[in-house]
């Protein structure tokens, strides 16, 4: 796996587990640095994009609980530009050092970046992107009573606030992004899926774009070789989490749209990434999608781990 432009995309839940304070976000984030620059060291030019999922929800709960008449809570899409900035700003400087200590000589730059969606979006009329923390059922019901909030179920894992989630329709900053790459920069772009906008008027839109189908849009714009989804499981599973599952290797997009027919795939957890992947490899004649957890990112050469996707 040498020289090649891969775009890797971070998830947001990678980065916030259990502890979300600054300090734990950086040291997860000096791991994944860790691991981001194997593939550096190997050659390969890298686009790094990052989900905002649980920061998102979280900085929105902050600014709702402390907004006063003359101090008001931030509008959605300026909570996503503010969690690309503080993220970006982790990962950048994380980077830096993680190069640094490799004797690496190579700037990182972070691009505030805005992505294009359709008012007429139906998204916008049905929230089902996940962010914030978890909650129990009953909790999550009580505030659906309470407040005007959506909140659902989230693959099992407990109840989540849900937003709007339009499909993203092209990258704002795109030049800026290739021209970045083209002079060497490694790039963090489109992090927790870009700053909504609509079209000619810039102005922002209520809503969490889904980081994976930002980043597919970004891989497609750069012409991507590949195409990597890093996550907190290995493999893509059908039959998931049940005594009958089965981690899939490598697979074709029919198999996939059979697979997603079938419902094998969560809502604003797994099927986002699948669909990303399916479209990747469709827009990218030849181009490799791979999903699978950052620490296997040094076992992709050997190409025995994570879900290998291919046009058929
Ligand atoms: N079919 C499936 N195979 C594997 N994981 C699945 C599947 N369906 C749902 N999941 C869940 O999706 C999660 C990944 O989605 P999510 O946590 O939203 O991603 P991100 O890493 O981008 O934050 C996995 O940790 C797993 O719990
Ligand atoms: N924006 C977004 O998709 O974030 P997560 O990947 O953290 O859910």
């Amino acid at each position: 796996m040498k020289n090649k432009r891969i775009v890797v995309a971070l998830g947001g839940n990678a980065i916030l587990s259990k502890d979300a304070s600054a300090e734990a976000q950086q040291a997860a984030l000096a791991k994944t640095a860790k691991h981001l620059v194997t593939l550096i060291k190997q050659g390969n030019q890298l686009i790094i994009t990052h989900g905002n999922g649980p920061q998102v929800g979280n900085l929105l709960i902050q600014q709702q609980e402390g907004a006063t008449e003359s101090n008001p809570a931030m509008p959605l899409d300026t909570c996503v530009a503010m969690t690309q900035g503080s993220l970006g700003y982790w990962l950048q400087n994380a980077l830096l050092k993680e190069l640094e200590n490799e004797g690496i000589d190579q700037p990182v730059a972070t691009v505030l970046t805005q992505v294009i969606v359709s008012e007429d979006d139906p998204a916008f009329d049905h929230p089902a992107k996940p962010i914030g923390p978890f909650f129990s059922e009953s909790e999550a019901k009580l505030m659906m009573v309470e407040t005007d909030s959506v909140y659902r179920e989230d693959a099992g894992r407990g109840w989540r606030k849900v937003v709007p989630s339009p499909k993203p329709l092209t990258i704002q900053e795109h030049q800026v992004i290739n021209t970045l790459i083209e002079n060497n920069i490694i790039t963090i772009a489109g992090g927790g899926g870009g700053v909504p906008i609509l079209a000619e008027s810039y102005r922002g839109v209520e809503a969490v774009i889904d980081k994976d189908l930002a980043s597919e849009k970004i891989a497609e714009l750069v012409a991507a070789d590949m195409f990597i989804i890093l996550t907190s499981v290995t493999h893509v599973a059908i039959n998931y989490g049940q005594s009958n599952q089965i981690d899939l290797g490598r697979v074709t997009v029919a198999n996939l749209d059979e697979y997603i027919k079938d419902k094998q795939f969560s809502p604003g957890s797994m099927l986002p990434k699948v669909e990303a992947m399916i479209e990747f490899v469709k827009a990218c004649d030849g181009g490799q999608g791979i999903i699978t957890s950052l620490e296997n990112i040094g076992n992709l050469d050997n190409g025995l781990s994570g879900t290998f996707i291919t046009l058929d």
